[in-house]
C-alpha cells in the first residue's frame, strides 16, 4: 500500500514537529482520532488545530504502524481514502475516480517509488517520465460539452464531488469557451497566484472579513462560497484529462505532455505554464534533477507549490499499473518542505524605522520553517493587527519561502489560550517617547525622520566610525534642529557659516571642518557603520566591507550574495539589501562629496599573495584527512588565513568547492551545482595541501 519503511517514516520529515513512532494500540487509536479530528475540521471550515507539516508526519506515523500491524488497520482508517475520508462528497459522480497522490519526501523515497513502479510493471518502464510542478491548490474537474464549460466538480472523495458551477467565469485559465468544440473533462488544480491572493485579501479585509489562512484554504473556501457578496479571481492549471460521454478528446497513446498539450491547444491552461517547466526525462535520475531544478525555483513562482509531481509519461503503461484506492500507482509526489508552520505568538516589539515608522515585528516561539529556524516574522501595521486579530500566546500561522521575510498569517482561533490579551499597540514613541501620529495605517512618530536623526548623526560621528571628534551631542542638536543635516552625508557639505552658527564660534568651525574632511577618508569599514544599518554594527561593517570592498559591490548584491558573508543568514540577508536600497540618496549625496566608499586591502587577517587569494570558498560535509573535525569556523578561519573568503552557498561566484564524498556514494546538493556551474570541487585532502602553510 505505501513504499515507506516505518524508520523512513519517522525520519523523512526531520524538523516537524510530532508524535514518535506509536508503540501499541491504544496510541495507534488515539493518534487516529487526532487524526480525524484534524482533517475533519480542515476539510470544514479550514481552521485546522495542526499544520501540514505536523499532520503529514502524524499520518506517516500511522501508515508506518499500519504496514507493521496489517492485521489490525481500522476498518475504514483514513490513510487508504481520498482526503483522509474527510472530505464532503457531494452528489455528482465523477466519470473516473478523481485520486490523491502518494507522497515521498526524497531521492530515497523516489527512488523505492521507482523500485515499486518495476515491481507492478514486471519489468522497467520504457517510456520514460514527466515531471510537473505540484500546485498547492484544490483539485477540481471541469466538464467541456461542445467547446463550452458546463460544469466544475470537487474532488470530494474522489467517486462523487460537489457541484461547484457557481465559479464559473472565475477562473483564469478556464475559459467559458474552448478553441474548438470539444467535449471532454479537464483536471487540474486550482489556487490563488500569490498575486491574486494578495488581492482577494484586500478585498475581504474592505468586506470585513477576516484574512485567510493560506493561498490553499482560502482556495477551497472561495470554491465552495456561493453567497459572497464580492468574487475573487483565481486560477487553474490542468494536470490530465479524460473522456466524458464516450467522445474521443486525445489520440490514441496520446503521453501525458501530449494530453497536456492537447488541452492547451484548446485554450485551458496547464502545470507547464505555471512557470517551473514541463520536464520529459528518461529515467528516475533526470527526474530528481528536474524536481531540484523546480525546488530551487520555487520561492520565484507565480503560484505555491508543495511538490513536484512525477508520472509514467506512457499512458498504455500507467493503465498496465494502474491505482489504489487512494492514488494511481503511475504517479508519485516529491514533496517539498513545509513554507507554513505553525507557532506561539509570544510578543510583539516595535521598532522606530529612520523616517520614524513604527514597525511592529512578532516574536516567535523558534519552529524550523523552509530549511531556517524561524523566530521572529514581520507584521504590517496596528490595523493590519487588529484585522488578523493575533493575542499574545496566539498560535499562529508563519510563512516563509527562499528569501522572503517570514511574515504571520493569521491565528488559529481555536487555540487561543484563556484570557489571552490583544497584541497592545505603542501609545508613545518606542525611541523618543514623544507623541504618535496614527493618521495613516501605518503609525509614525510625531517627529518623523528627526526623531532617529540626531542619535544617528552622534553615532556616525564617533570614534569607531567617522570619527569627527569635535561633533558632541549639542552642536548635533543644533545643525538637526537648523535643519541643516538631515542625514549623515549632510555632514560633509556642511559650510563654515553653518558650522559657526552650530558652534557659535568661527575657530571652532574651522577645526571642525578639517575634521569632517579628514572623515572624508574614511575606509568603506566605518562609513558602511556609520549609515546605522540596523543589525550592522562595527564588526559585521567590518566584514561586509572586506567581502565586497566597494560601496557599489554592496548596492549590487541581492540577499544570496549578502549570505556569503559570514554571520550573514536567511533571515538577515533580504532586511540589509532592503535597508542598503533605501539609502540610496545618502549614499549618493556621500559619492558626490567625495567621502571614500572602498575598503583597503591592508584590515583584513588575509595574507595577501596566499593560495586562496580572491577566491570564494565553500565547505560543505564532514572533513577528513588532515581537516579532520573541523568545524565551520575552523575552517572559515583557515579560508581567510589562506586569502579567501568563504561562502555559504554555492553559485556562480564560488571559486571552490571543499567537499568529502557522500558516504552513501550520493553528492550533495552543494556539489550537483557545483558541477552545473563548472566550479572547482577539492576533497578535504586535496584542499588541505593546497593551504597547507595556513595548517594550525
Ligand atoms: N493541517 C491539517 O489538519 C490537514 C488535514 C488534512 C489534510 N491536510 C493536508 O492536505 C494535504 C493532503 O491533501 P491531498 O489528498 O489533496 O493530497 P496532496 O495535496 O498531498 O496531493 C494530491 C493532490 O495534488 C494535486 N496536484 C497538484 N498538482 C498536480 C499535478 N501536477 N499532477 C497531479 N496532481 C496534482 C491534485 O489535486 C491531487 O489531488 C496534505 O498536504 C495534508 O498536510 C492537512
Ligand atoms: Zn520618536
Amino acid at each position: 500500500m505505501t513504499t515507506l519503511t516505518a524508520a523512513q517514516a519517522l525520519s523523512s520529515t526531520s524538523g516537524t514537529s510530532g508524535p514518535a513512532a506509536l508503540t501499541g494500540r491504544s496510541e495507534y487509536e488515539a493518534a487516529l482520532r487526532r487524526l480525524r479530528e484534524a482533517s475533519q475540521a480542515y476539510y470544514g471550515d479550514g481552521d485546522s488545530a495542526m499544520d501540514d507539516a505536523s499532520y503529514d508526519r502524524l499520518r506517516l506515523a500511522l501508515l508506518a504502524w499500519e504496514t507493521e500491524h496489517p492485521a489490525e488497520v481500522a476498518p475504514g482508517s483514513p490513510t487508504a481514502l481520498v482526503a483522509d475520508g474527510a472530505a464532503p462528497a457531494g452528489d455528482v459522480a465523477h466519470t473516473t475516480r478523481l485520486l490523491s497522490l502518494d507522497n515521498v519526501f526524497d531521492a530515497e523515497g523516489l527512488v523505492a517509488w521507482g523500485a515499486s513502479v518495476e515491481r507492478r510493471l514486471g519489468r522497467a518502464p520504457a517510456g520514460g517520465f514527466t515531471v510537473e510542478p505540484k500546485i498547492d491548490g484544490a483539485a477540481v474537474a471541469a466538464r467541456y460539452r461542445g467547446g463550452r464549460l458546463v460544469r466544475i466538480v470537487t474532488r470530494g472523495d474522489g467517486s462523487q464531488g460537489e457541484d461547484i458551477s457557481h465559479v464559473i467565469g472565475q477562473i483564469d485559465g478556464l475559459p467559458e469557451r474552448l478553441a474548438g468544440e470539444a467535449t471532454v473533462e479537464v483536471r487540474g488544480e486550482v489556487a490563488f497566484t500569490q498575486e491574486q491572493f494578495e488581492v482577494a485579501n484586500a478585498v475581504r479585509v474592505a468586506h470585513g472579513a477576516p484574512v485567510f489562512a493560506n493561498p490553499r484554504n482560502g482556495t477551497a473556501g472561495t470554491l465552495r462560497a456561493k453567497d459572497r457578496p464580492y468574487r475573487l479571481r483565481m486560477t487553474f492549471w490542468a494536470y490530465g484529462a479524460v473522456e466524458l460521454e464516450g467522445v474521443p478528446f486525445l489520440p490514441a497513446g496520446a503521453t501525458q505532455a501530449e494530453a497536456l498539450a492537447a488541452v492547451a491547444a484548446a485554450g485551458v491552461r496547464t502545470t507547464a505554464a505555471a512557470g517551473a517547466g514541463l520536464h520529459i526525462v528518461d529515467d528516475l535520475a533526470g527526474a530528481q534533477q528536474a524536481v531540484d531544478a523546480m525546488a530551487a525555483m520555487r520561492a520565484e513562482l507565480p503560484v505555491g507549490i508543495d511538490g513536484v509531481v512525477i508520472k509514467l509519461s506512457d499512458t498504455a503503461e500507467q493503465e498496465a499499473i494502474g491505482s489504489g484506492t487512494r492514488f494511481p500507482y503511475w504517479a508519485i509526489a516529491v514533496k517539498l518542505p513545509a513554507v507554513e508552520r505553525q507557532t506561539v505568538l509570544e510578543d510583539v516589539v516595535w521598532e522606530v524605522g529612520r523616517t520614524g515608522v513604527l514597525a511592529p515585528t512578532a516574536v516567535l516561539a523558534p519552529v524550523e520553517i523552509d530549511g531556517s529556524t524561524v523566530t521572529r516574522a514581520t507584521l504590517h501595521n496596528p490595523a493590519d493587527i487588529r484585522r488578523r486579530d493575533l493575542h499574545i500566546g496566539d498560535t499562529v500561522t508563519v510563512y516563509k519561502a527562499g528569501d522572503i521575510i517570514p511574515r504571520v498569517q493569521a491565528a488559529v482561533a481555536l487555540l487561543r489560550p484563556a484570557g489571552a490579551k490583544p497584541v497592545p499597540l505603542p501609545e508613545a514613541c518606542p525611541r523618543c517617547g514623544g507623541e504618535i501620529n496614527t493618521a495613516q495605517e501605518r503609525w509614525r512618530c510625531a517627529k518623523g525622520t528627526s526623531c532617529a536623526l540626531p542619535a544617528l548623526i552622534e553615532y556616525a560621528a564617533g570614534r569607531e566610525m567617522l570619527d569627527i571628534d569635535g561633533l558632541g551631542k549639542t552642536y548635533v542638536a543644533a545643525l538637526v534642529d537648523s535643519g541643516d543635516v538631515t542625514d549623515v552625508a549632510d555632514l560633509f557639505t556642511l559650510t563654515l557659516e553653518q558650522l559657526t552658527a552650530a558652534s557659535g564660534s568661527s575657530r571652532r568651525a574651522a577645526k571642525l571642518a578639517e575634521q569632517i574632511e579628514a572623515a572624508k577618508a574614511r575606509p568603506l569599514s566605518r562609513v558602511f557603520c556609520a549609515l546605522g544599518v540596523l543589525g550592522t554594527g562595527r564588526s559585521m561593517s567590518r566584514r561586509i566591507a572586506r567581502h565586497f570592498v566597494t560601496m557599489e559591490a554592496i548596492r549590487r548584491a541581492d540577499a544570496a550574495e549578502m549570505q556569503d558573508v559570514e554571520g550573514i543568514g536567511p533571515e538577515k540577508a533580504p532586511v540589509i539589501v532592503e535597508q542598503v536600497a533605501a539609502l540610496a540618496p545618502v549614499i549618493d549625496k556621500l559619492i558626490a562629496a567625495g567621502v571614500t566608499l572602498h575598503e583597503p586591502e591592508t584590515s583584513a587577517t588575509a595574507s595577501a599573495g596566499g593560495p586562496l587569494d580572491g577566491k570564494v570558498v565553500v565547505v560543505t560535509g564532514k572533513m577528513a584527512g588532515p581537516l579532520e573535525g573541523f568545524g565551520r569556523t575552523e575552517m572559515n578561519a583557515l579560508i581567510e588565513k589562506a586569502g579567501g573568503r568563504a561562502g555559504s552557498g554555492v553559485s556562480a561566484r564560488t571559486s571552490v568547492l571543499v567537499c568529502a564524498p557522500s558516504a552513501s556514494g550520493k553528492p550533495s546538493s552543494k556539489a550537483v551545482k557545483a558541477a552545473e556551474l563548472g566550479v572547482e570541487v577539492l576533497t578535504p585532502e586535496a584542499f588541505a595541501e593546497l593551504v597547507a602553510d595556513y595548517l594550525p
